[in-house]
């Protein structure tokens, strides 16, 4: 399976949705579309789907262009975030139903339903009405159903958003080892950058209808390009290069030569090294205990820095601490 999308704008009443959309998804990848409320991904996927229509720019599917093909031929399996069960139907019909309207005898359909029951490790569900299911067990169905038709590609709009945080991180688990057993290519529409982290093979990180950077979750994290995408994935300090001349000069090493104006160094926390009642210059600000670390707030040469650290290390607001940070932990963002 290749999908590759070109150059896709789409507006609403003049105001700009998308912009610029590149984007290619080959094999079995797993994607996440991630960014804030607003910021296009369910307009996106849409468009994938064929819900909506784009303004301009070019979806292929193998090489075929997509745009006069109607969802139902495209050969998609789509998830939303409210289950949208039929739910006058039983599960079984429900996760039957894309292979009834295509004519499949129900002997096989029955078959094929059983298997994916017990895929989504709801075996034995089958005569239960929606109605009777908690909302992870609907959700299960509803992928179920997404999977009865083999798609080419499986499209998720905030799957686990309306679960709670338990049912929602066993979900999580359970959706990356469906997808990965059946090898289906899945693009998933998500906020939440802890989900992105851990379902993605890739997380395409979007903002203000553009996408700002596509790579792995470490990629991401590890060398956001932007201030937006560093500040999206996670927490970070955001080090400017007139505060880094007199605070920590050193840290200018790695600076590259065409850094914009709104350039700065990304230091993720954990790379932030404390040691507490050295002389270092450094003052504790405030101490969150967040069980297996603790998130710190201190000042440091004229400015607050976020740190995390062992649990093991004993700081109280006010404590003197000296601070570390390694030239080679300092990822420039450009913009
Ligand atoms: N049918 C529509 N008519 C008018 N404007 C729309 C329509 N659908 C989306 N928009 C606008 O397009 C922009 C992108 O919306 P979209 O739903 O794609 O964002 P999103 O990133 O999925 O956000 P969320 O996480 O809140 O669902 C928003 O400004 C939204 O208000």
């Amino acid at each position: 399976m290749s999908l590759e999308i070109r150059n896709l704008h789409k507006s609403f009443a003049g105001q700009v949705a998308l912009e610029r959309i590149d984007l290619a998804l080959d094999g079995a990848e797993f994607v996440c579309l991630l960014g804030p409320s607003g910021c296009g991904k369910t307009t996106l996927l849409r468009i994938i789907a064929g819900l909506l229509a784009a303004d301009r720019g070019s979806i292929r599917l193998n090489g075929r262009d997509l745009a006069a093909v109607p969802t139902r031929e495209r050969g998609f399996g789509i998830v939303f975030q409210s289950y949208s069960l039929f739910p006058h139907m039983t599960v079984a019909q429900n996760v039957g139903y894309g292979l009834a309207i295509r004519g499949v005898a129900p002997a096989r359909i029955a078959e094929r339903v059983a298997g994916l029951l017990a895929t989504v490790k709801l075996a034995g569900f089958g005569e239960r009405y929606p109605g009777q299911l908690s909302g992870g067990q609907q959700q299960r169905v509803a992928i179920a159903r997404a999977l009865a038709v083999d798609p080419a590609l499986l499209l998720l709009d905030e799957p686990l958003s309306a679960l709670d945080a338990r049912v929602r991180a066993e979900l999580r688990g359970e959706l990356r080892e469906v997808q990965r057993k059946l090898g289906i290519p899945t693009l998933m529409v998500t906020h939440d950058q802890d989900e992105a982290m851990v379902l993605a093979d890739r997380v395409v990180c979007m903002n203000r209808g553009r996408i700002e950077q596509s790579g792995t979750p470490q990629e991401l994290y590890e060398q956001p390009r932007t201030r937006f995408v560093a500040e999206f994935m996670g927490h970070s300090n955001l080090l400017t290069p007139d505060w880094l001349q007199h605070a920590a000069p050193s840290l200018l090493a790695g600076m590259p030569a065409d850094l914009g104006p709104a350039g700065a160094a990304c230091v993720r926390p954990e790379r932030i090294a404390l040691t507490p009642g050295a002389a270092g210059g450094g003052r504790i600000v405030e101490v969150a205990f967040m069980g297996n670390f603790k998130r710190v707030r201190l000042e440091w040469r004229g400015r607050e820095l976020l740190a995390e650290v062992s649990s093991a290390l004993a700081l109280r607001p006010g404590d003197p601490v000296s601070v570390d940070i390694a030239a080679q932990d300092c990822a420039w963002v450009m913009a």
